[in-house]
């Protein structure tokens, strides 16, 4: 059963649509993510689940109840924004308080509280502190702290790790997603970072331009994009022209296994990572000139020209071939993406 379900949101700013029709499923303890391009609408979907903003049409139910005339401060969402607002005038320990606070908590359990999410969060030790004498990891960890005091039904994130440098982003990923599993919270992540949503998330609702263009699990999403503009997303592609006939892909750079019979396809993708460069005396009738290597550490990108037509490879770095050299190609068909 769904815990949280969005049904044909809309919502408009000015004359403009930014959400249109969103409807998602999400199962209590899930981690999903909203990935999508900046101004794509991903805030305003989080900010209506929250509760901060009202959509013009649709619903949204928690529990299979609708949620939308019931306030913000009662419908068991919390969100995290990337600036952590945290109060500076308060110390740590007052600032995770707060919520409890708020919710009118008395004392002896605010405290006893507030001593768990510090010792959860890593924090023992710091609680007398002020925002402004910690890391931006720590205040992150505060922010958390702070929003899960409360034991929320759902943990909205917005952003929260693009304020900080590359290795603190993944660690505090790694801690967050930990923290998520032990306490088994439903968690909706906003983020633009493809990469992020595919370590994190169970499920990714890619949105682009107000709308969902697919839901599913990190594998479905990268390897079985339903449109192009799903998989140029998710990284670098190969597209390849031609037409299928007796589930077998006819293209200019030879046959394809197709396993389908739609006549209407007319192109096939193939991630770079799926076409490996060997050398020209292996088996095989692709073979091509390199125009392009670019060398970086732990894989190569190559560009390979083979009949006027330009392929990318990403390989490993066993064997690197010269511009100019002639080499032989091998295309996981088997992985071929079909679209019309
Ligand atoms: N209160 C508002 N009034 C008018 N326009 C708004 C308002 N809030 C958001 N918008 C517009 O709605 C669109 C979607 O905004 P939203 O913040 O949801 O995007 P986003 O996908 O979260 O982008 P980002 O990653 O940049 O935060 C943007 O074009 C934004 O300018």
């Amino acid at each position: 059963m769904s815990q949280i379900q969005l049904k044909g949101l809309y919502k408009k700013f000015q004359d403009r649509y930014v959400l249109k029709n969103i409807n998602l499923s999400i199962k209590k303890g899930e981690f999903i993510s909203l990935l999508g391009p900046s101004g794509c609408g991903k805030t305003t979907t989080l900010k209506a689940i929250a509760g901060l903003l009202e959509p013009d049409a649709g619903d949204i139910l928690v529990n299979e109840r609708s949620v939308l005339n019931i306030p913000v401060e009662k419908r068991g969402a919390v969100i995290v924004f990337q600036d952590y607002l945290l109060f500076p005038h308060l110390t740590v320990e007052k600032n995770i308080e707060f919520g409890l606070k708020m919710a009118k908590v008395n004392k002896r359990i605010r405290r006893e509280k507030t001593g768990e999410m510090l010792h959860l969060m890593e924090l023992d030790g710091q609680q007398h502190k002020y925002p402004d004498e910690l890391s931006g990891g720590q205040k992150q960890r505060v922010a958390l702290a702070r929003a899960l005091a409360i034991e929320p039904k759902v943990l909205l994130l917005d952003e929260p790790f693009s304020n900080l440098d590359l290795r603190l982003r993944e660690t505090m990923r790694e801690f967050v997603c930990s923290i998520q599993k032990k306490l088994n919270i439903t968690t909706v992540l906003v983020t633009h970072d493809k990469d992020e949503a595919l370590m994190t998330s169970d499920k990714i609702a890619v949105m682009l331009d107000g709308e969902i263009k697919q839901y599913g699990t990190p594998t479905e999403l990268y390897q079985h994009p339903n449109a192009e503009e799903v998989a140029n997303f998710f990284g670098e592609t190969n597209y390849i022209l031609g037409e299928v006939k007796d589930e077998i892909f006819k293209s200019p750079l030879g046959n394809f296994k197709a396993t389908l019979q739609n006549t209407a396809i007319t192109k096939a993708m193939i991630r770079p990572e799926e076409v490996e460069v060997l050398s020209k005396d292996e088996e095989g009738n692709l073979k091509g000139i390199v125009t392009g290597n670019r060398y970086a550490g732990d894989r190569i990108y190559y560009t390979i020209s083979l009949k006027g037509i330009e392929i990318k490879s990403i390989s490993t770095p066993n064997k690197t071939f010269r511009i100019g050299e002639e080499v032989t190609l091998r295309i996981h068909e088997e992985n071929m993406v079909f679209y019309i």
